[in-house]
């Protein structure tokens, strides 16, 4: 008999700066949550944020989910991407303005660098957009990783530039 697939816990960070932000979120955690094996277990706030990196474009409404899943890393990314191109996602500029963006910050304990996929999510300590609604998503599960993230977000980028937009709890 095969061994049952491990159910992992992931957080997955969404942004939008282009049409309809909230319905590019909403419509990208109703896709996932779609997925039968995927479910969509925790959500933070929306929260609008300026635009870090290239300055030059509009504000994005970001969040943060909390899944399970017992897809390997790999193919979670792949159907991050593939829900990235079903809301019409042109890769053009980079940290440039997007309709939809999923960024895979964490997945269980693992550790990984490659191009392809690190995780955790290489810039996530540096970013206010992120780790605000991260936060929050790891508090409602009383997840222990919320603390030291705490400390990151002294020290991350652009925390004045972050508003609460939407409440979720
Ligand atoms: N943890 C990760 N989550 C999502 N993509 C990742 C991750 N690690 C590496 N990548 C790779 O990053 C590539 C570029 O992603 P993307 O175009 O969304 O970057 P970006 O959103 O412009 O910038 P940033 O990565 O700084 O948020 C993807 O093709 C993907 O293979
Ligand atoms: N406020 C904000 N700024 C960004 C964002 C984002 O989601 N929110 N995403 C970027 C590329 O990943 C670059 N800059």
């Amino acid at each position: 008999m095969q061994p049952a697939e491990a159910c992992e816990r992931a957080y997955i960070g969404l942004g939008s700066n282009i049409g309809d932000r909230e319905r590019f979120l909403t419509e990208a955690v109703r896709l996932l949550q779609e997925h039968l094996l995927i479910r969509v277990t925790g959500q933070s706030s929306l929260y609008e944020t300026d635009p870090v990196g290239n300055t030059d474009q509009g504000p994005f409404l970001n969040m943060a989910i909390e899944v399970t899943t017992t897809l390997s890393p790999e193919q979670l990314l792949e159907q991050l991407m593939e829900t990235e191109r079903q809301l019409g996602r042109v890769r053009d500029i980079r940290w440039g303005p997007r309709t939809i963006d999923l960024d895979m910050l964490m997945y269980g304990d693992v550790r990984r660098q490659l191009p392809e996929l690190t995780l955790p999510h290489p810039r996530m300590h540096e970013r206010a957009f992120v780790l605000i609604p991260l936060i929050e998503v790891l508090e409602l599960h009383h997840q222990p990783q919320a603390a030291p993230l705490r400390a990151f977000l002294e020290r991350a980028e652009g925390k004045e530039g972050v508003t609460l937009w939407k409440k979720m709890q």
